[in-house]
C-alpha cells in the first residue's frame, strides 16, 4: 500500500507572540501543495523502518534520520502508544519533500503515517482521533492531514478552511542554507512589520480565488528575522523580483515560492538558475485542494 504525502507553503505569516508554553501564536495561510512524500506499507512480522531520497541532493538526504526521531516514526510510536496495536509493517519512506526547508515535509510525513497506518492496520480512528494525534506531533500536523487553503492561528493547529482556487503552478527554490525552526523562531523579538490585517488582506484575495494578488499583498515575519543573517536568502528573492515574478519565503524558510502564469516560465528561469550559477534546488509543483488527500 501506498500513502501520499503533500507538503505546504505559507502564503504570508505573521507571528504576533511568545507564549508561556514557549511556542508563539501565529496567523498565516497555509496552502497545500503536489509536492510530498510516499510512504510504502508491506506485511512484516514486526516494525521494521527505511527510507532514502534518492531525487535530492546528498547532503539533504544526510539531514533526514531514517530512525525513531523521525517524524514519521513518531507518529507510528503515537499511534502504537494510543491503540495498543502490535502489527507489525515493512514502512518504506520515500523523500522527495527538501527537508528544513519551511515546507513541511516532516509534519506531512507524519500526517502520512497517520492517514497510512489507519488504514494498513485497520484501526478505524475517527478524524477526531487522528487530529489528536496528529495536533501532539506537531503545529503544522493537523493542517497536513487534509491541506487544501486554511488560515492557520494559535501555534498553527486551529484551522479555519477557506476554498481553494484551482492548481496554480509554482517554482520551488531552496538555497543551500538550513535554518532550524526553533531558532528562527527565537529570534522574534515581538515586532514584526507583519500583522494579522496582513494576513486578512491575503485572506480576502484567496477567497476571490486571486492567489497571485494574495502572494503580492502577503509578508512574512521569518523574512524579517532571517534576511538580517542571511545574505543570501535577499540575492535569492531578488533574482525572481527583479525578473518581475511574484515571490514570497514559506514558513520559516529558507525556501522560496515563485508564482508561475505557465509551467513553461519554470524551464525558463531553472535555466537562467544555471546560467547564474546558484547552486539552489529548483523544483516545479502546483497548489492544490483538500479533495485530493485521504
Ligand atoms: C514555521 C512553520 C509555519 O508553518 O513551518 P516550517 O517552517 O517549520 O515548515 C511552523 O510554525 C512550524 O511548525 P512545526 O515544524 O510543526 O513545529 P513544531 O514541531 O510544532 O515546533 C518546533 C519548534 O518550533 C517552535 N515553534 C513552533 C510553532 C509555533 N507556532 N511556535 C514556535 O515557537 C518551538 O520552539 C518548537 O519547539
Ligand atoms: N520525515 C522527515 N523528513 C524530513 N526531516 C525530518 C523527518 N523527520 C525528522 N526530520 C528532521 O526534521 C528537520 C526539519 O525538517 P522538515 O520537517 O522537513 O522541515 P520544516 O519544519 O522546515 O518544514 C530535518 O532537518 C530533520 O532533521
Amino acid at each position: 500500500m501506498e500513502q501520499l504525502s503533500f507538503s505546504k507553503i505559507n502564503i504570508g505569516l505573521a507571528i504576533l507572540n511568545k507564549r508561556d508554553d514557549g511556542y508563539h501564536n501565529i496567523d498565516t495561510i497555509f496552502q497545500s501543495i503536489y509536492l510530498g512524500d510516499s510512504i510504502y506499507f508491506a506485511k512484516h512480522h514486526s516494525v521494521v523502518f527505511s527510507g532514502m531520497a534518492p531525487e535530492l541532493p546528498t547532503y539533504m538526504n544526510d539531514m533526514i534520520p531514517y530512525d525513531e526521531s523521525n517524524l514519521a516514526m513518531k507518529a507510528l510510536r503515537a499511534i502504537q502508544a494510543y491503540t495498543g496495536c502490535t502489527t507489525g509493517g515493512a514502512i518504506h519512506l520515500l523523500k522527495r519533500v527538501p527537508p528544513a526547508a519551511g515546507l513541511g515535509g516532516g509534519s506531512s510525513d507524519a500526517a502520512a503515517m497517520l492517514l497510512g497506518l489507519n488504514k494498513f492496520w485497520d484501526l478505524r480512528l475517527t478524524e477526531k482521533e487522528l487530529m489528536k494525534l496528529a495536533n501532539d506531533l506537531g503545529s503544522d500536523v493537523p493542517f497536513l492531514m487534509k491541506g487544501g487553503t486554511a488560515r492557520g492561528t494559535g501555534r498553527g493547529e486551529i484551522l479555519n478552511y477557506l476554498p481553494t482556487d484551482k492548481p496554480h503552478w509554482l517554482l520551488i527554490v531552496k538555497p543551500e542554507l538550513s535554518v532550524s525552526t526553533a531558532a528562527a523562531y527565537n529570534r522574534f523579538n515581538n515586532q514584526s512589520q507583519v500583522t494579522s490585517e496582513t494576513i486578512d488582506t491575503v485572506e480576502n484575495a484567496m477567497r476571490e480565488g486571486a492567489v497571485k494578488k494574495a502572494m503580492q499583498h502577503s509578508g512574512n515575519t521569518f523574512e524579517e528575522l532571517l534576511f538580517p543573517l542571511h545574505p543570501e536568502l535577499i540575492t535569492c528573492k531578488d533574482f525572481f523580483t527583479s525578473r518581475g515574478y511574484t515571490t514570497i519565503m514559506t514558513g520559516s524558510g529558507p525556501t522560496m515560492v515563485v508564482y508561475l502564469d505557465t509551467a513553461l516560465e519554470a524551464l525558463t528561469l531553472q535555466e537562467e538558475i544555471k546560467k547564474a550559477g546558484h547552486t539552489w534546488l529548483s523544483l516545479i509543483t502546483k497548489t492544490h485542494g483538500k479533495e485530493a488527500l485521504s
